[in-house]
């Protein structure tokens, strides 16, 4: 069976003063069945690596494919390792979108977090053009072809599904849009890999998602921000 994963993605959000609702979040995990990461602002990991957390795992939202070098701004999977990550996300949209990441830098993004002992959460996502013409499973296909390197495993990559039109817009994909998709999804990667869904998940829509075969836990970014909303969102899904 493939792992669990109730995972959060901060984005540009969160002062170091928002670090409580991260051991608000441990509290409220304790001895659930899933794996609970939240991908932080790359200035908050250090710090949240010096909270007494026992159970969630702390993640990056982005790493350069170099591990060090002139890239003003940039930051590497080596710098987030050492400072206490453990998972990165790659290719997400927004990224892709705001700084025009592309399949070939998102693999190198990827093969850079496994060169620093770091899971990668890989997203892929289609636009509503695209959905509307018919093109979600050959754009997610040539997605993971061309973002997935060669070598990955369940040990060392996590797939996120997050549909472009879902993310931040109340729009949550329907059970059947998901399952169809996480579907096509398992018969491309190794069967124990964890699929993700990622797109207004919130603690009202969790329990039918999960309840799905192929999806195997959330990234969840709005409400992973109070462990009052994420809480219930890693309860749902490890009952499920
Ligand atoms: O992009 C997302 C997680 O990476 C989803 O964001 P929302 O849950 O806010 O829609």
């Amino acid at each position: 069976m493939p792992q669990k994963y109730a995972a959060g993605n901060w984005k540009m959000n969160g002062l170091v003063s928002d670090l409580t609702e991260v051991l608000e979040i441990d509290k409220g995990v304790q001895d659930l069945a899933c794996n609970t990461v939240i991908c932080l602002p790359a200035t908050l990991i250090y710090a949240a690596d010096g909270d007494p957390r026992q159970v969630v795992e702390i993640g990056g939202q982005y790493c350069h494919p170099s591990a060090s070098g002139a890239h003003t701004g940039d930051i590497s999977a080596e710098m987030l390792s050492e400072a206490g990550a453990a998972f990165v996300v790659t290719g997400h949209s927004e990224r892709r979108t705001d700084h025009g990441e592309t399949d070939a830098d998102v693999r190198a993004q990827t093969e850079a977090a496994w060169r620093a002992g770091l899971v990668a959460i890989l997203c892929i996502g289609e636009t509503l053009a695209q959905r509307e013409a018919g093109e979600t499973l050959s754009v997610l296909a040539g997605q993971l072809k061309g973002s997935l390197p060669d070598g990955a495993t369940p040990e060392n990559t996590i797939i996120a599904y997050e549909p472009v039109w879902a993310i931040g817009t109340g729009k949550v994909a329907t059970p059947e849009q998901v399952a169809e998709v996480h579907d096509a999804l398992r018969a491309q990667v190794d069967p124990e890999m964890s699929l993700l869904y990622g797109g207004s998940v919130k603690a009202a829509n969790a329990a039918e998602l999960f309840a799905l075969t192929n999806v195997d836990g959330a990234l969840v970014g709005g409400a992973s921000l109070k462990a009052v909303d994420f809480v219930p969102i890693a309860r749902a899904l490890a009952a499920s």
